[in-house]
């Protein structure tokens, strides 16, 4: 029952370049949705605000820092998936120091808003597109 699953709350990063593309990254093997491209980020951990997770998420995957003054909410995702119902602020960061590098083992591509739909996503990311469409 729909009513009886729990809220995940995930936070996620558009990261913008200089020439408006953002980066995606694919999702290694081994895990849910593998293979699947995706924003930056993850879970809010316990006593954290969803900023500092994608503060501490950048740093650790993408070996980049920023912090909550770069980070501008744009818009969120809410949907259901089998297990769990996840709400998913989306934040757009133009300004971080360092080159993003993967430090999971995942594959990175930066990429025009209007091309995203040629990589797959979770099927809670495709309605965030347009918001990136229409701000870059
Ligand atoms: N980071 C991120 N997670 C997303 C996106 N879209 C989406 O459905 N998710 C889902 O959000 C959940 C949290 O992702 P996560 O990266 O923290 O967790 P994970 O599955 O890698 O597990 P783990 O970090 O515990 O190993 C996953 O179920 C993931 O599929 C997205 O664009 N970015």
């Amino acid at each position: 029952m729909s009513a009886e699953k729990r809220i995940l709350l995930v936070s996620a990063c558009a990261l913008v370049d200089t020439d408006g593309r953002v980066l995606i990254s694919q999702r290694p093997e081994g895990k849910p949705l593998a293979g699947l491209w995706e924003f930056p980020g993850g879970k809010v951990e316990p006593g954290e605000t969803p900023e500092e997770t994608l503060i501490r998420e950048l740093h650790e995957e993408l070996g980049i820092d920023t912090k909550v003054a770069c980070l501008a909410p744009l818009t969120f995702a809410s949907h259901s998936y089998e297990h769990f119902h996840l709400l998913m602020p989306l934040f757009v960061c133009r300004r971080f120091s360092g080159v993003p590098t993967p430090r999971e083992g995942q594959a990175l591509k930066w990429v025009k808003p209007n091309r995203l739909r040629e990589f797959p996503m979770p099927p809670a990311d495709e309605p965030l597109i347009p918001f990136l469409i229409d701000l870059l």
